[in-house]
């Protein structure tokens, strides 16, 4: 039987995954795995050179024949400390906004907010200045106090929908078999259920809280609350 092809996301929200997956015994031979950053991770999900992907919802939009296989998601209930616009002004004076181009979900959802809630009509660029940009992932560790007027995505959602959020789900581009993707969440339940030992393998930082940030901030169950999110989230997408 040939290896289904797995892209996972090269981040510390990914890790309790990870942990699931090194542990994982002889599940690991059904499997090819790569880590990408969640461009990359939509990007070969889209073209076929993965099975299986971390992959961010906006993604979703592209892949036909897309199947959600696992109940667990990188989401959040409340700020989620790692998606933000940081800016040298409050949002309302902001006329420019640049993109993070390893995202796929939350550049859409910074155009989501500044078009359906903040109401405003800002021009995007993906390189040079803008009055504001928008981060993902690790890199924003530590960045919060940097700048005048930091807005946290997840927050900001859950204030314009009273909804949840879900960045990046496990999907297909086919479907699969039954028993391999029943073996796949196991795997994914075993690392969410050992995120202490998952913290305590981490360099740890002083300018944040992985700890904090692995067991309250990212939310990783996927609920019916997140996946109506998700639909929403999606008609929003197509609206722009
Ligand atoms: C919460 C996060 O969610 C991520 C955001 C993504 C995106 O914007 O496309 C994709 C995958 C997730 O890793 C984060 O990276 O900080």
């Amino acid at each position: 039987m040939s290896k289904i092809r797995v892209s996972a996301v090269s981040y510390t929200n990914t890790k309790p995954f990870a942990y699931g997956l090194k542990h994982a015994g002889s599940f690991l031979d059904k499997i090819e795995l790569s880590y990408d950053i969640p461009s990359d991770c939509a990007a070969k999900l889209i073209d076929n050179k993965v099975d299986i992907g971390l992959v961010p919802v906006a993604a979703l939009l592209n892949i036909p024949d897309n199947h959600i296989i696992s109940d667990y998601c990188i989401g959040a209930i409340g700020p989620v400390n790692s998606v933000f616009i940081f800016s040298e002004k409050p949002i309302r004076e902001v006329s420019s906004v640049k993109l993070d181009s390893q995202s796929r979900t939350s550049n859409n959802l910074a155009k989501v907010l500044l078009k359906f809630y903040w109401e405003k009509d800002v021009h995007f660029v993906e390189e040079g200045i803008a009055d504001a940009f928008v981060e993902i992932g690790d890199r924003t560790f530590g960045k919060k106090d940097k700048y005048p007027f930091v807005y946290d995505l997840a927050e900001e959602w859950i204030s314009f929908t009273g909804l949840p959020f879900a960045f990046a789900v496990w999907a297909s581009n086919k479907p699969l078999d039954k028993e391999f993707v029943e073996e796949f969440n196991q795997v994914l339940k075993f690392g969410i259920d050992h995120r202490e030992d998952v913290v305590k393998e981490l360099e740890p930082r002083d300018d944040f809280d992985l700890h904090d940030y692995l067991t309250n901030r990212i939310d990783y169950p996927l609920t019916e609350r997140k996946r109506e999110a998700i639909t929403k989230f999606l008609g929003l997408v197509r609206a722009l």
